[in-house]
């Protein structure tokens, strides 16, 4: 084997001895269950929030409107080039509409949506101030950004006041990068003292990721910027479609100064083939839909708090204050072992791991769905 095998061969052996090691398992999914080999389960650990991709009268009603010119399984082109179906302006003017701005811009994913605008957007006079717990793709993003990151603790923002005050003279712009709802740990960012912050200078912009909040969140499911009246205070607020709103891709949703701007400067927007139009459709059609969902909101709601309490009561560490419920282990190998017998009593709930959390605190991570039901909540507290 070349130098270069034998290196990955051993960093493999080093994962599978610290039982950090990946694999891909093989699932079969029926509606809400999923069946492995040996197993059938719960599903605990998707991210079809409302339950909607689940809905087999939803995905009846759309293939109901379809014909076979608008069908399109592709785009064939990047959207500047061949690919800009009417689809997409479709999916632009009704999410500007919803949220009441000015433009809204669709991106293949939320991967591409966070690792493209921040290098777009920041020159070597930025300062990006990021939460420590910033999920991988917007960290991706700011590394391949010219701008200088310094990341604050946790949603403390005394601290990030602090940095802004004594850096706000020596850049020419500072963006505050933040989750509405933070992907490991289910707690929130306070978003309106956020935009005080920012309001208070005149070079501060803020940029918040709502991947796990849209559809979720908010009396028309638009997210926790909704929910706290500040949709229009946020410079770049983004969110995916791959989550609650049972599709792929993802938005901004801002001035059309920088909708312009990400079209001409964005590289993830500008050198892809963009999304297919089927699926841009689907989009379209549950976004318009999502102000609908409200019982699912208050059931996700009502087993989320359920499930925190009974994790709090076991005596686990829990910080969640939302749908995405973590059970705080801490080593690896204890949390592996925590979801296979959670697996074997049929809920499958997976172990998160180092890099994805930090070391030493490796948890089980429950992403509730709405068609989980309080029965089913208690009975995984009666096996944890
Ligand atoms: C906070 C956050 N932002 C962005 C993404 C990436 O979105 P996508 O799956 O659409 O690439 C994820 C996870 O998937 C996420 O948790």
């Amino acid at each position: 084997m070349s130098n270069l095998l034998n290196a990955m061969q051993q960093e493999l052996d080093e994962l599978k001895e610290r039982k950090n090691y990946r694999s891909l398992p093989p699932l079969v999914h029926e509606g809400k269950y999923i069946s492995t080999d040996t197993c059938h389960m719960l599903n605990l650990s998707s991210n079809d929030y409302l339950g909607l991709a689940n809905d087999r009268s939803l995905r009846e009603a759309f293939l109901n409107g379809l014909t076979a010119d608008t069908f399109y399984p592709t785009s064939s082109s990047s959207r500047l080039l061949t690919g800009n179906f009417h689809a997409y302006r479709q999916l632009e003017e009704q999410l500007a509409a919803l949220f009441a701005t000015e433009s809204a811009l669709v991106f293949n994913s939320g991967y591409h949506a966070n690792t493209g605008i921040l290098p777009a957007i920041c020159d070597s006079r930025t300062l990006i101030l990021a939460d420590k717990l910033i999920h991988a793709s917007l960290i991706d993003g700011i590394r391949l950004s010219a701008a200088k990151c310094i990341r604050y603790r946790h949603n403390d923002l005394s601290q990030l006041q602090r940095l802004v005050a004594a850096n706000t003279f020596r850049y020419s712009q500072i963006i505050l990068v933040t989750e509405s709802i933070f992907s490991m740990d289910g707690d929130e960012s306070n978003l309106q003292a956020l935009v005080e912050l920012k309001k208070a200078y005149p070079n501060v912009l803020l940029y918040v990721d709502e991947a796990h909040a849209f559809g979720v969140r908010g009396t028309q499911g638009l997210g926790c910027a909704e929910e706290q009246g500040c949709t229009q205070d946020i410079d770049f607020l983004v969110g995916t479609f791959g989550k609650a709103a049972a599709s792929a891709g993802a938005y901004i949703v801002c001035r059309r100064v920088i909708r312009n701007f990400l079209i001409n400067k964005m590289r993830t927007f500008i050198f892809t083939t963009a999304l297919p139009p089927i699926n841009v459709e689907w989009t379209s059609f549950v976004v318009q839909r999502l102000p609908d969902f409200r019982q699912r909101r208050d059931t996700l709601r009502l087993i989320s708090s359920q499930l925190t309490k009974a994790l709090l009561s076991k005596g686990y560490a829990c910080p969640s204050i939302s749908h995405i419920v973590p059970m705080l282990i801490g080593s690896s190998e204890k949390a592996v072992l925590k979801a296979e017998e959670l697996q074997r009593k049929g809920f499958y709930a997976l172990p998160v791991r180092p890099p994805s959390v930090p070391e030493g605190t490796s948890r089980i991570r429950f992403s509730l769905t709405a068609d989980v039901t309080p029965q089913e909540i208690e009975q995984l507290t009666e096996v944890l």
